[in-house]
């Protein structure tokens, strides 16, 4: 299942991230104010408990999150533009790291790194990566995480193409995705159009 992240900021912000001329500074820190407001979102329905606190004036019941804390995981490289507006919401989540990239020729996913924290089972993982095109980098890195104990986790990106959503879903109908925009079509490339281009090459300034 997918949700389009319909916020006016969102759509604008996203309109300034695909434009070809918008420079390595911008689309980084357009990715950073996108996943932040993303998150948000994605994050509305974490559960609280009660705790008694004491204001300047009076003891309280008020509430804060509960559970064990959250982890976040970055899809290397480009889910690392991703990470860093999120981690701006909740700075003491836990973080994990999946390192895939897509071979050129057959856009298959090829793996070179995994770490994540302890206690994978008990925590709401949130996976980011800005691009879900064929889908199959996605499925693979929730596929490693469930194998490493996680139950319960949703996926984030920027733009989904329909083929990858369907494909991932089929891998993974317990895991919902969130997206800001979902575009028409994958080119003979893989590559997600109308799109953004290449997310990690404009993040990092490497092509
Ligand atoms: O849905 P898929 O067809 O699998 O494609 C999406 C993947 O491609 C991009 O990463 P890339 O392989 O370019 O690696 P990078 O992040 O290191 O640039 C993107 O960040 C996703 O991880
Ligand atoms: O359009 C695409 C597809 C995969 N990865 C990207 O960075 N962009
Ligand atoms: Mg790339």
């Amino acid at each position: 299942m997918v949700t389009v992240i319909d916020h006016p900021l969102v759509q604008h912000k996203l309109t300034l991230l695909r434009r070809k001329e918008t420079t390595t500074g911008e689309f980084r820190r357009l990715c950073r104010e996108i996943a932040l407001l993303l998150g948000y979102e994605v994050l509305r329905d974490l559960p609280l408990e009660p705790i008694t606190i004491e204001t300047p004036l009076e003891r309280m019941q008020a509430v804060q999150v509960s559970g064990k804390k959250l982890c976040f995981i970055s899809v290397l490289r480009a889910g690392e533009g991703i990470l860093d507006g999120i981690l701006d919401l909740v700075p003491s989540a836990r973080i994990g790291h999946v390192g895939l990239y897509r071979d050129p020729a057959t856009h298959e996913p090829v793996k070179y790194y995994f770490k994540v924290p302890e206690g994978m089972a008990e925590r709401l993982c949130i996976v980011v990566d800005p691009m879900l095109a064929t889908g199959h980098s996605a499925a693979a890195a929730v596929t490693m995480l469930k194998e490493a104990g996680a139950r319960r986790l949703k996926f984030v990106c920027l733009l989904a193409a329909p083929e990858g959503l369907a494909w991932f879903e089929a891998a993974h109908p317990d895991v919902p995705v969130f997206a800001a925009a979902v575009d028409r079509e994958l080119d003979d490339h893989a590559y997600i159009h109308p799109g953004l281009g290449d997310a990690g090459d404009r993040l990092f300034g490497t092509k």
